[in-house]
């Protein structure tokens, strides 16, 4: 596939290199040959006969196109194409902030108060756009934000884990979660009823993970992050009813109060999204 040139709705592009890969697709850095722009193009291959990828395809390339105008911190869409056999979405290209964490844990050091701010509020505002629609993103984590722009400082959200797409039982939801539990709530864990749009417990967990990243950025570490394994963290968020997780304490009082907010363990004493955006860590300048 590399060095091959390949045409998405009549436009070509030459494919330079794997960039990633998901359960379904494979995502590939390529050079749009009209603009000389670096793109990202998302290629999920439909299997004969059955109908699941190409359902799921279609369904993020709608949400993907609906949330263009609705919210400004999802990743752009340049062009789509799709035909029997595959389905191919061209993007906006970017770093994963994961991957800015990993970089920041091996030389060891911090990132800046300023920073942190200036990500975890294009982080809160992109849920706010979400939530104001009635979405619950639902798998909120660093991963699924990809950094763009000069500098790679300003964030979209790239996987949509879209309230209505959830399944009624959240074991599986659990287990369709990449790897970690790490941003998983405790509700989520204890909840069999799904957390559809119309659960305010939904909201509430897209809370909790932006205070899990928050925690995350300030520290160096994730709460969950040195408990062992899955089950084992599974098992904790499941007991965490009565007692809120410990956040170490910091001179940065705004910033030590709205993580221990949003990681309140019962969901109804977490803020709402809005009443973070109007809490003096994001108010006032850092
Ligand atoms: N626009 C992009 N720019 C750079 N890298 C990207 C972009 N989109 C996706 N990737 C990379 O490809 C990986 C897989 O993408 P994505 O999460 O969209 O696939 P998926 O099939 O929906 O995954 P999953 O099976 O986890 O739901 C991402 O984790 C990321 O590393």
């Amino acid at each position: 596939m590399i060095g091959k040139r390949i045409f998405v709705s009549d436009i070509p592009y030459t494919i330079e290199g794997k960039i990633g890969h998901g359960l379904h697709s494979i995502v590939y850095g390529a050079r749009d040959l009209y603009s000389g722009e670096y793109v990202a193009i998302k290629i999920i291959s439909f299997t004969p006969g059955s109908a699941s990828n190409q359902q799921l395809f279609q369904k993020e390339l709608d949400m993907l196109l609906y949330l263009q105008e609705l919210n400004p911190y999802v990743i752009r869409v340049f062009n789509y194409d799709y035909n029997e056999r595959y389905g191919v979405i061209v993007m906006e290209y970017g770093k994963t902030l994961r991957d800015t964490f990993i970089s920041y844990v091996i030389s060891g050091k911090r990132m800046s108060p300023s920073l942190i701010h200036s990500f975890w509020s294009q982080m809160v505002q992109a849920i706010y756009y979400m939530h104001q629609i009635g979405i619950v993103h639902a798998d909120c984590k660093p991963e699924n934000f990809i950094q763009v722009g000069p500098g790679g400082t300003n964030l979209r959200l790239i996987d949509m884990g879209i309230s209505f797409q959830l399944p009624a039982n959240m074991t599986s939801r659990l287990q369709t979660a990449a790897g970690t539990p790490d941003y998983v709530s405790p509700e989520m864990v204890n909840t069999r009823v799904g957390l559809g749009a119309q659960s305010k417990y939904g909201y509430k967990s897209d809370i909790w993970a932006l205070g899990i990243i928050l925690f995350e950025m300030t520290f160096g570490f994730r709460p969950l992050q040195n408990l062992g394994g899955n089950r084992t963290k599974l098992t904790f968020l499941a007991r965490l009813t009565k007692r809120d997780i410990v956040v170490p304490n910091h001179p940065d009082r705004d910033l030590y109060d709205i993580i221990r907010w949003c990681l309140r363990s019962n969901p109804r004493r977490r803020p709402t999204i809005e009443q973070i955006l109007n809490h003096p860590y994001l108010t006032q300048k850092r």
